[in-house]
């Protein structure tokens, strides 16, 4: 039987506990070649063992000369000198003999017969001499210790006489995926099988800490195969990481195998996600129990692991740069844990605006799309919209600043429009969240966002979007860039099989329907369009459940869980899905007219004028955009 309560230890106090146990890592030392030292960390600080340049050296092409026997050249009075006696020729980088104590240069010879230059100005002591030590004196300090070696510090190494150098030795770290589910990336998918990326993430994670990365086959959930994977690697490895299997369920093994081989020294910690880490140590070696879910076992990878195998070379972590940002949406936190939530940053209005990402610990595009990460502390329950918060950066600054950010409904085409804005220029970026045409106007209102798409239709004028414009955000001058007129049809499985064609075949007692969420422009058409028809929507089955974008809803029809589903036409044609048309629509942007004028929203509109886009446009079909980029300004 498992242990199933697991502790709770503070973050700080899990790490101090567990770095006494482990004791003085012993961090090891080897001596390695300068020029392979590239990346690597010094144990003790560097002196110059030579100077450089380790004689006095000319620093230009000319004559090595005697600076008493210019004294008098001028423009008037030319002095000649003499080869042998006077000078001796030079090229740059050649030893100065002693008797000579300055360098003119080629350019300012006059040539005077055989052996014989004139010049025409005094030379002072020194010019165009680069003395010895000039670049580095003997003995002078290099790079200090436990200072992380730079392709620039190799040359000035090797410049100084220094061949070889101690460093940290490179912590081996050895990578265990478990799971009988869990299969090699490539391998055909049965239901079920779970594709091992987490072990290929963490070996990228490990090199770039500094450490050497070894990831062993997948081991089944068996107890002996594990423990054999286990003292296997940790022979092996100065650190073993194993993943999966760290909670409650029947067949998480790697605790038990851990207390067998050696101390389970925490399995616990108040961290979310990540929660049910183990902490072990196995002959003075330490093992961590990595929780499988690939958000948990990032935050732990990047609190814990990061942390040890830095302190095998003798290095801490940095702490990563915060900025103060206005959270956009509430956040409820556990009081039980410190919780790392994902943002996304918004520069917008010349403020920061941080965005909660999906909170689930199985949400890797979460990772992908963050800019910064939101510590929400234990003793915190949550943190309310509008609150300024500190929010470490993940991403660069500049980048976040050049990014364009679309809140609304959901089109492929913003999606396209994104990779050809970056493409047309390539500082400006643009991230879209699809919260609906009606979330998207909202955003608008509390400055969250620079655009929002929106498809709604007024369904007592048959007008699209601008009276919603006035509704939702009175007071406000905001324009409507035209986008395009789409087509909007049922999405159906190819054959359309259940002979769905109108909105009362959504009726049918063996048709399964996939809706959009409340306030999407889609479920508004499908609203108006059953209510026009007199359909009750209870008389449809599916009509409570929810997507989010049309992709989604796509590929619930795809997998066979929806006979159909109302969306674009590009999305069913992506997806191989048969489309019956339903209606046109007005898929447009609503921009705040303060930011017309930005060159981010210049180039976009841009953009989405390009014969590039249209081309796209024309690839995925059911687009109409002999309208596109035309700009109605609606002014309060
Ligand atoms: N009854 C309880 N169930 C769970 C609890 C709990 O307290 N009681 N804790 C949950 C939490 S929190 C986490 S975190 C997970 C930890 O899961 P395990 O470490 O035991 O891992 P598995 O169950 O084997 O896998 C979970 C999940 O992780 C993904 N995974 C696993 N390995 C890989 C891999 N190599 N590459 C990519 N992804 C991987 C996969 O989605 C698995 O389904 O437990 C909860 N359950
Ligand atoms: O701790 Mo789990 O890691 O919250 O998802």
């Amino acid at each position: 039987m498992q242990k199933v309560y697991l502790s709770n230890y503070e973050l700080e106090e899990a790490l101090n506990i567990y770095f006494n146990k482990i004791g003085n890592l012993n961090a090891e030392t080897e001596t390695v070649k300068t020029w392979d030292a590239n990346g690597r960390v010094t144990v003790s600080a560097v002196f110059a063992k030579i100077s450089s340049p380790h004689y006095n050296s000319s620093a230009m092409d000319g004559i090595a000369a005697k600076s008493e026997r210019t004294v008098l050249a001028s423009d008037r009075n030319h002095v000649v000198l003499t080869e042998g006696e006077d000078y001796i020729v030079v090229d740059t980088g050649d030893p100065i003999p002693r008797e000579f104590d300055c360098v003119i240069m080629v350019e300012d010879l006059i040539s005077a017969g055989e052996n014989k230059y004139e010049i025409y100005q005094s030379a002072v002591p020194w010019q165009n001499i680069r003395p010895l030590g000039e670049d580095i004196v003997e003995n002078q300090l290099i790079v200090p210790s436990k200072h992380k070696i730079r392709p620039v510090d190799i040359g000035a190494l090797i410049a100084g006489g220094i061949n070889e150098v101690e460093v940290f030795k490179r912590p081996r770290v050895g990578i265990i995926p478990t799971g009988t589910e869990i299969v090699e990336p490539g391998t055909e998918l049965k239901v079920g099988d779970i594709i091992d990326f987490n072990s290929r993430t963490f070996s990228a994670q490990v090199s770039d800490w500094g450490g050497i990365p070894k990831r062993y086959d997948i081991v089944i959930d068996d107890y002996e195969k594990i423990k054999l994977a286990v003292i296997k690697a940790n022979q092996e490895n100065d650190i073993v990481l194993i993943n999966a299997g760290s909670s409650a369920g029947r067949e998480d093994f790697t605790s038990s195998v851990i207390s067998e081989l050696g101390d389970l020294v925490i399995h616990g910690v108040a961290i979310k996600p990540g929660k049910p880490v183990m902490l072990g140590v196995i002959h003075n070696k330490p093992i961590i129990g990595i929780p499988g879910y690939p958000v948990s076992a990032y935050f732990v990878m990047e609190e814990i692991a990061k942390r040890l195998i830095l302190k095998y070379q003798g290095l801490e972590a940095d702490e990563l740069k915060k900025v103060e940002a206005r959270l956009t949406r509430r956040c409820m936190s556990s009081l039980k844990y410190l919780e790392f939530v994902r943002v996304k940053l918004g520069y917008v209005g010349g403020s920061y605006v941080a965005t909660p990402l999906t909170r689930g610990a199985g949400a890797t595009m979460s990772l992908v799309n963050a800019d910064g990460v939101l510590e929400i502390d234990q003793d915190v329950e949550g943190i309310e919209a509008g609150t300024t918060v500190q929010v470490k950066l993940l991403n660069n600054e500049e980048n976040i600043k050049n990014t364009l950010i679309s809140i609304g409904s959901h089109d492929p085409i913003i999606d396209i429009a994104s990779d050809i804005l970056h493409r047309r220029n390539k500082k400006y970026f643009l991230s879209s969240t699809n919260v609906g045409s009606t979330g998207g106007l909202m955003a608008l209102k509390t400055g969250e966002t620079h655009i929002a798409p929106t498809h709604l239709l007024d369904m007592e004028t048959g007008e699209y979007n601008l009276s919603y414009l006035k509704k939702y955000l009175p007071g406000k001058n905001i324009c409507l860039v035209k986008c395009v007129n789409r087509i909007q049809g049922f999405m159906v499985k190819k054959g359309n099989p259940k002979n769905i064609n109108t909105f009362e075949d959504l009726t049918k007692q063996d048709v399964k329907f996939v809706n959009r969420q409340r306030g999407s422009g889609t479920r508004l058409l499908l609203d108006y369009n059953l209510n026009k028809l007199g359909i009750d929507p209870k008389n449809i089955n599916g009509y409570f459940r929810e997507e989010f974008n049309h992709l989604a809803v796509a590929a619930a029809v795809e997998a066979g869980d929806a006979d159909a589903g109302l969306g674009v036409y590009s999305a069913a044609t992506m997806m191989g899905l048969d489309f019956i048309p339903v209606c046109n629509e007005e898929y447009d942007l609503a921009i705040p007219e303060e930011y017309m004028d930005t060159e981010i929203i210049k180039e976009f509109i841009e953009t989405i004028k390009s014969n590039e886009f249209k081309a796209k446009l024309d690839e995925l079909g059911g687009y109409d955009y002999s309208d596109t980029g035309r700009i109605i300004y609606q002014r309060s």
